[in-house]
C-alpha cells in the first residue's frame, strides 16, 4: 500500500500545465489564476501627501507660541501653492504636500483663529507625510504568475489603474458517478436504491476549487454505459474524476473500461482511512482520477489528494495548503496500520491552542460528519495516539479553496 504523502505526490505529478490564457476584467477576476507577471505602472502614492487633517509647515518656521498665517486651504485633489516662508497651508488627509513644506501638524495639536494657527505641541520633522512611492515603486514586481486573485490582489491592481488581467482559462473537469443502485436527488427512491450524493458533492468541491464542471454524468454498471460517458468526458475535459466502481467487486468496471479505451492505469491502495482505493489513469492525454465510492472517502480523497492536482493544473503556485497542529480530544486510543483522517471540529483552549474533537461516528459512509466537521485530524499509522496528543490538522477552509 502507498502511504498518503507518496500518493499525494503521485497525483500532483500527473498535472499538465495550463495552456489556454484569457483576459478578464477586475470585476471577474476573483478566484482566477494570474497567467502573466504584473509590474507597477505608477508610484504609490503618486506624490508626497498628508496622512492627517492638519497643517503643512516648514519645520524651520516653528517656534513655540509663534502664529503662522494660513496661506491656502488645499483639499485632496487640488494643487497646492508653494509654501511661503513663515506660513502654513491647511491640508486634509490625502492633500498633496506643498513645495517647501516638510512636516504636517495634526489639527488636534493646533489652535486656529483668524485664519492663522498656533502649534501647541512641538512638531516632529517629517511627521504625517506619506512619501511618493513609499508603498509601491513604479516598475517593481507586483504579482507573480500563478497567484490566485482575491480581494487583496484585486485592490492592489485597481490602485495601479490596471483594469484587466491575463488569467488561465478555467480548468474543465468532468465527473462520472457509477452504480446501478443510485438515483438522482429529486426522483423517487425505489427499493434497494440510494440517492447519488457523490455527484453533487464532487461538483460542488470542483466549483469551490475554482474549476468548471463541464459534465456531471452517471453510468450504470455496464461497459457500454461507462464507455459512452468516458467518450464525452475525454473529449471535453482537462481532468476526469470518477467515483465508485473502483474496488474489487464484480461490477467494478471503471478500470477495465479505461483500459478498453486505450488508457493506462495505475491503481493504488493508499494507506489512509477513509479512502483506500484510488486509481490514476491517463487516457487520450487526459488524467483520470478514480475515487472510492463511499461518500466520505470520496470527499476526503478529493480534498487532500485531488485538490493539489487541480491546483497544479490551474497553474497555481501554491498547490498544497498549510497543515496545522492541534491537540486531539478523544476517548479512543489509536494504533492502526492505515493513517486515519478523522472528521473533527476545532475548539480554542485557553492557551490559544486548537483542540480537535472528532465526530462520534467515523465510518466512510457517515455523510452527516461532513457538514459538522471543520477539517480533518491526521492520525499517524503504527503509532499509539491518545487523548491530548498533538496531531496534524487540515482545515477545510484552507484545503477546499
Ligand atoms: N473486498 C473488499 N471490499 C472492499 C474493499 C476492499 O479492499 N476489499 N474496499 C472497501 C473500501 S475501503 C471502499 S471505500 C469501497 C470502495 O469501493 P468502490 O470505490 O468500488 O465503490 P462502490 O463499491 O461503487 O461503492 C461503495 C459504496 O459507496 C456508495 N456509493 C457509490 N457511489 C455513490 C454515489 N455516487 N453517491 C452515494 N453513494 C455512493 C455505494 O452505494 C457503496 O455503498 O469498497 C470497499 N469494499
Ligand atoms: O476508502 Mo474506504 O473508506 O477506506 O471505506
Amino acid at each position: 500500500m502507498l502511504d498518503f504523502d507518496t500518493a499525494q505526490e503521485h497525483l500532483a505529478q500527473a498535472a499538465t500545465a495550463p495552456t489556454r490564457k484569457e483576459t478578464c476584467s477586475l470585476e471577474e477576476a476573483q478566484g482566477r489564476v494570474l497567467a502573466t507577471a504584473l509590474s507597477a505602472q505608477v508610484d504609490l502614492p503618486p506624490a508626497d501627501n498628508s496622512a492627517m487633517d492638519g497643517y503643512a509647515i516648514r519645520l524651520a518656521d516653528y517656534e513655540a507660541g509663534t502664529t503662522l498665517p494660513i496661506q491656502q486651504r488645499c483639499f485632496a485633489g487640488e494643487p497646492p501653492e508653494p509654501l511661503k516662508p513663515g506660513h502654513t497651508i491647511r491640508l486634509f488627509t490625502g492633500s498633496l504636500m506643498p513645495e517647501g513644506a516638510d512636516t504636517v501638524v495634526m489639527q488636534e495639536d493646533t489652535t486656529e483663529t483668524d485664519n492663522a494657527i498656533v502649534i501647541n505641541t512641538p512638531p516632529v520633522a517629517g511627521a504625517h507625510v506619506r512619501k511618493k512611492g513609499e508603498d509601491v515603486e513604479k516598475e517593481q514586481e507586483l504579482l507573480q504568475p500563478g497567484t490566485v486573485l482575491g480581494p487583496a490582489q484585486i485592490g492592489l491592481l485597481a490602485s495601479q489603474g490596471i483594469h484587466q488581467v491575463e488569467v488561465w482559462a478555467r480548468l474543465k473537469v468532468g465527473i462520472l458517478t457509477t452504480g446501478d443502485e443510485l438515483v438522482s436527488p429529486g426522483q423517487a427512491l425505489g427499493p434497494a436504491q440510494l440517492y447519488n450524493s457523490n455527484g453533487a458533492m464532487l461538483a460542488a468541491l470542483v466549483a469551490k476549487l475554482g474549476a468548471t464542471v463541464v459534465h456531471q454524468l452517471h453510468a450504470t454498471d455496464t461497459h457500454e454505459s461507462i464507455e459512452s460517458a468516458f467518450k464525452t468526458l475525454l473529449q471535453d475535459c482537462d481532468l476526469v474524476l470518477t467515483v465508485g466502481g473502483v474496488s474489487v467487486g464484480e461490477k467494478d468496471l471503471v478500470k477495465p473500461t479505461i483500459e478498453l479505451l486505450g488508457g493506462k492505469l495505475d491503481l493504488w491502495k493508499v494507506a489512509m482511512k477513509p479512502g483506500k482505493p484510488v486509481a490514476l489513469a491517463q487516457a487520450q492525454g487526459t488524467p483520470i482520477v478514480c475515487l472510492p465510492g463511499n461518500p466520505v472517502s470520496a470527499f476526503v480523497v478529493c480534498a487532500l489528494l485531488v485538490s493539489p492536482l487541480i491546483r497544479a493544473m490551474q497553474g497555481r503556485t501554491e498547490t498544497r495548503p498549510r497543515v496545522m497542529y492541534g491537540r486531539l480530544r478523544s476517548n479512543r486510543q489509536f494504533n492502526e496500520t492505515r493513517e486515519e483522517f478523522l472528521r473533527v471540529q476545532t475548539k480554542s483552549n485557553n492557551n490559544g491552542e486548537l483542540s480537535l474533537v472528532p465526530y462520534e461516528l467515523q465510518g466512510s459512509a457517515i455523510i452527516s460528519s461532513l457538514p459538522w466537521a471543520s477539517g480533518l485530524a491526521r492520525i499517524p499509522a503504527n503509532t499509539v495516539v491518545k487523548d491530548e496528543d498533538i496531531v496534524r490538522y487540515y482545515a477545510f477552509a484552507d484545503w477546499l479553496v
